[in-house]
């Protein structure tokens, strides 16, 4: 790999805070880097990415939205040069107090002639709008005229383009501070906000992009340093676990054996797509353990897994683990998709047990009544949670304190119970104990559909296995099966629509995807040689 191609690698992962970010460009004016230059520079990244999506004559007109710092400094560049490559410019300037650097540049701006108005209504007809009202500076909500001028233009059509992120959006928890543009894009600069990767801005913030402006990475580093980094899960990170090696000489059992211990006569399915996501996995050898009234069907169903008929309730849930089951043969347990609370003597079996455990839906809820933190406090081995932001308030009803910021109420939690907790949501964030957070950044609403999440536990779990029988770190993995399945299900909603991908599709395309990341991982790594 290249200097340039393992930086791009690098500063494609990270997430920052406002706080870091402001302590980041610090240092580069601290070196000498002067405030004007660096604008410029970004100001003209900027600009040639709106021409390229947007070239004249297809749009003529544009609208650009200049606040009172920095980001309006930004956007009054992009409107100076928009201006000289022949489109026609209007400026909405709603303060009238701004930063120096930005006073200078309206100055000149105004100079040439561009049209300046503190009314939103003669931009209501621009082909495209340029937001640079607020960046990361934004520090208290936006009200009175101002709120009513973005509400007014968010009732428009024309695309919108934000500059670093669209303005009205908290920039740590993307919560809407009053009121926030509706972008198209956002050209996020220079690093990737942490508000941006919150469900709550993404109905704002449309396709977003980085824009890197060469912000040295010794920089980034002593900013950020070890304290809780947040990272975003790229395809180089998840494809560095992807597919698993597997050596000439091995067997089945070297290959990971896992447990899935799911399923009730209420919920049949949830067992056979966990099933369908541990196989996908490629785990050398799986075990089933169902109610004993559903291993017809699951014997039919999965005809390469072992499947151990359970004693039953008479509710139809699992009563007890049958003697032939030794929790202590396998790599890893997985335990709670489609069991119902009826089978909750088992999951204090499981939790009991010194085995690696992933634990959902029912897993999860039974843990929530048993307490959470100090049920797991009693744990040594591995434990991974992958609840919804519902069971994850069961969970951790602390959290609900902090519901404006799950990431930082999802650190927290992993934090406080040693677990690794993936929370599944629109941008799924993993939180380890050590407090570190992942965050996929790239997903789809194909996957807001019953069952996905069973295809994930089962996936996660053959994965974890397979590690754990090849002593293989298992913390990597949970990012890799998070964008495993998106992925899958991007390529499945492009082939499909995104309402035409249920969970047995998707388990499919999870090995129909496969032999891609094979060919990238390996173009990876021969850029490396
Ligand atoms: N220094 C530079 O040349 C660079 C600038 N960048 C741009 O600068 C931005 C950060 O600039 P700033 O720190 O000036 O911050 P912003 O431009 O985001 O806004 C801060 C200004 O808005 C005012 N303000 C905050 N909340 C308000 C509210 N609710 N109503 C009215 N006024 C409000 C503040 O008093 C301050 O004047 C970044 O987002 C980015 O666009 C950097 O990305 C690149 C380097
Ligand atoms: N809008 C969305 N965009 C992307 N992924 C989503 C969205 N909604 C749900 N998902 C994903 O779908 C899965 C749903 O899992 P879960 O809530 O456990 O459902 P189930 O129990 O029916 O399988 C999770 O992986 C979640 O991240
Ligand atoms: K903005």
């Amino acid at each position: 790999m290249t200097p340039q191609q393992n930086r791009q690698h690098q500063i494609h992962q990270v997430i920052v805070t406002s706080a870091q970010m402001s302590a980041i460009e610090g240092r580069l004016f601290a070196a000498g880097m002067p405030v004007a230059a660096l604008m410029e520079k970004v100001a003209q990244a900027v600009f040639q990415r709106v021409v390229a999506l947007y070239p004249r004559p297809r749009v003529r007109r544009v609208g650009v939205l200049v606040g009172p710092g920095h980001n309006g400094g930004d956007a009054l560049v992009v409107a100076r040069e928009l201006h000289f490559a022949g489109y026609e410019v209007r400026i909405y300037r709603p303060l009238a107090k701004s930063k120096e650097l930005t006073g200078q540049h309206g100055e000149y701006v105004a100079s040439l002639g561009v049209e300046f108005f503190d009314q939103i209504e003669p931009l209501l007809d621009c082909d495209l709008i340029v937001d640079g009202l607020f960046g990361f500076g934004l520090e208290r909500s936006i009200s009175g005229e101002l709120a009513q001028g973005i509400d007014r233009l968010n009732e428009q059509s024309q695309p919108v383009i934000s500059i670093d992120l669209p303005s009205g959006l908290h920039t740590d928890t993307g919560a809407v501070l009053g009121t926030a543009i509706q972008a198209n894009h956002t050209f996020c600069l220079g690093l990737w906000k942490l508000g941006l990767f919150h469900d709550q801005a993404l109905a704002y913030v449309g396709k977003a992009e980085l824009i890197d402006f060469d912000i040295p990475v010794k920089d980034i580093q002593v900013v950020l340093g070890d304290r809780n980094p947040i990272h975003r899960i790229t395809s180089a990170v998840a494809l560095a676990h992807l597919p698993l090696p597997r050596p000439q000489l091995t067997h089945k059992y070297k290959e990971g054996h896992l447990l899935a211990i799911c399923g009730s006569q209420r919920y049949m399915g949830a067992a056979l797509l966990c099933g369908l996501g541990a196989k996908a996995s490629g785990v050398g050898m799986l075990t089933i353990a169902v109610p004993k009234s559903l291993k017809p069907y699951m014997s039919q169903q999965l005809a390469d897994a072992l499947i151990v008929g359970c004693p039953e309730t008479a509710s139809g849930a699992i009563a007890d683990l049958p003697d032939s089951i030794d929790l202590s043969s396998f790599d890893a347990i997985a335990c709670g998709c489609g069991l119902t609370l009826d089978g909750m003597e088992v999951v204090q079996a499981v939790l009991d047990s010194d085995r690696p455990l992933i634990l959902d839906a029912d897993g999860l809820n039974a843990l929530a009544q048993l307490g959470t933190i100090p049920t797991l406090s009693q744990r040594a081995a591995f434990t991974l949670l992958t609840p919804h932001p519902g069971e994850f308030k069961r969970l951790f009803p602390n959290a609900q304190d902090e519901a404006e910021d799950l990431v930082r109420a999802l650190r927290r939690a992993s934090e406080q119970s040693g677990a690794v907790v993936m929370l599944k949501q629109a941008r799924t964030a993993i939180g380890y104990p050590d407090g570190s957070v992942w965050i996929n950044p790239e997903s789809t609403p194909a996957l807001a559909r019953g069952g996905s999440g069973d295809v994930l536990t089962g996936l996660s779990s053959g994965l974890m296995a397979q590690a754990i029988a090849r002593k293989l770190p298992v913390e990597p993995l949970v990012q890799t099966a998070v964008w495993w399945h998106a992925q899958a299900a991007i390529s499945a909603a492009g082939v499909r629509t995104e309402l035409g991908v249920d969970a047995v599709m998707l388990s499919e395309y999870l090995l129909r995807v496969l032999p891609e990341f094979v060919r990238s991982g390996n173009d990876l790594e021969r850029r490396s040689e």
